[in-house]
């Protein structure tokens, strides 16, 4: 049998030689969550022209402490005419700084009178003034190529004026799920059958982390079936992945499968849970490579696979560097455990306290319950061979992100 390989092994396989998915160009508006090919270049100055941070009254610094007349009204938007020297400017929040002026004196500390504003004494120059370009600099990078269009980004997009952008296609994804016993939900069950957990959670995680699932289909319980399916399955995607089938038993055909049409780069890993995964590749119909993932069946070794090598492999497939690894942040266990040659995965939940962050781990840490991944925020890391005590510190991969 195969000795156990490590995590970081398996990752360094399965990241190997990795080809990005092509370009394609699309509207903002459809852009969301799909990652930039090329970096972008800023077209114009953000802010575009000096502007008020408040509501308030504008005026040369030198003009402080005295009473001033105010001579024009600035709203956002609105024309500016240059201050006549030793008068101010009534302006709202974004209006444009009049030539002449320098700073704005918020509206709560001036004294108005008829058309006379009481302005404070000592107000510095360039206060509350948003400088021109402060932001972003016409000719500046905007944002670069491998960047994952979410909110703040696509805001940035917008403030340029632009329509259009190039970005990668989203990795074509084959799911198929292994198993006889395994039923889809809608369909009468028989007795020792259950219900497909792992399709409707792998396609969640999957479009999340960017990819688009082509085909999702089941794989018959036989050499046959398993071959023609995996052929098939290999044929205009990016990714095949299959769940189930990949441990040691009679039914277990994926390996055997894999081998026969293609190559298994590497089978077993010293984690928990997940210990069964293979990887490895399978030929399109031009014999172009297509990366095989064959995930355990029991939902927790899918959830936890999904999270260690789907996330960074569709991040890689989609040049995306911000998906190759979670955030770790270092915890205090609140629980005991001690582990085998096995570097174990825990489901915890997270509480942010006063003395910290506080790992709690669920009660059940069999791979067989997905109770246990509902709730986690995180993963806590603890190493093979590794005897942990409440209050040890303790690596959590947090998995609350994008
Ligand atoms: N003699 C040994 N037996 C097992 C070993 C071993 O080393 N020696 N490893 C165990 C470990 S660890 C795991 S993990 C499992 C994984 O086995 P497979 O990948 O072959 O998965 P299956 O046997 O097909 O299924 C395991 C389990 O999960 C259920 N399942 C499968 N698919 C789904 C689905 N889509 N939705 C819900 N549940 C699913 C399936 O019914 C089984 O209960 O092997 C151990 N055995
Ligand atoms: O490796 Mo298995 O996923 O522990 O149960």
């Amino acid at each position: 049998m195969a000795e156990l390989q490590s995590i970081d092994t398996a990752l360094t396989a399965l990241l190997h030689n990795v080809v990005i998915t092509p370009a394609q160009s699309l509207p903002c508006d459809e852009a969301a969550g799909r990652v930039l090919a090329q970096g972008i270049e800023a077209r114009l100055d953000v802010p575009a022209f000096d502007n008020s941070a408040m509501d308030g009254y504008a005026l040369d610094h030198r003009d402080a402490g005295k009473r001033l007349n105010i001579a024009q009204r600035i709203a956002a938007g609105s024309p500016v005419k240059p201050l006549v020297p030793g008068t101010c400017a009534r302006i709202f929040t974004g209006g444009e700084i009049p030539p002449g002026a320098d700073c704005v004196v918020m509206q709560e500390r001036v004294e108005v009178e008829d058309d006379l504003a009481a302005i404070p004494p000592d107000i510095p120059a360039g206060d509350n003034v948003r400088r021109r370009g402060r932001d972003v600099a016409a000719g500046d990078l905007l944002l670069p190529a491998g960047e994952r269009l979410e909110a703040a980004a696509l805001g940035h997009l917008a403030g340029q004026g632009i329509t259009e952008v190039l970005v990668r296609r989203r990795p074509r994804v084959a799911l198929l799920s292994t198993g006889d016993e395994i039923v889809e939900p809608g369909q009468p069950l028989a007795a020792g059958q259950i219900y497909n957990s792992n399709r409707p959670m792998l396609r969640r995680l999957l479009e999340r982390f960017g990819a688009e699932l082509t085909l999702i289909t089941s794989i018959p319980d036989d050499p046959e079936g398993t071959r023609e399916t995996l052929r098939t399955a290999a044929r205009g995607t990016d990714l095949v992945i299959s769940t189930g089938g990949v441990s040691v038993g009679e039914e277990d055909h994926v390996k055997a499968a894999l081998t026969s049409l293609g190559q298994l780069d590497l089978w077993r890993l010293a984690i928990r849970p997940g210990k069964p995964l293979a990887l490895g590749r399978l030929p399109d119909e031009k014999g172009r490579d297509v990366r095989f993932v064959g995930l355990p069946g029991n939902p927790v070794s899918c959830f936890v696979g999904a999270w260690l090598f789907l996330r960074p492999l569709l991040g890689a497939l989609q040049g995306c560097p911000a998906l190759a690894e979670l955030p770790c942040l270092t915890a205090q266990a609140e629980f005991a455990t001690q582990t085998e040659p096995r570097r174990h995965y825990m489901r915890v939940a997270l509480e942010f306290g006063s003395k910290g962050i506080v790992a709690r781990a669920f009660r059940d840490q069999n791979s067989g319950v997905l109770s246990s991944c509902i709730s986690a925020d995180a993963l806590a890391v603890i190493p093979a061979e590794t005897r942990i005590e409440p209050g040890d510190p303790v690596d959590c991969l947090w998995l609350r992100v994008e």
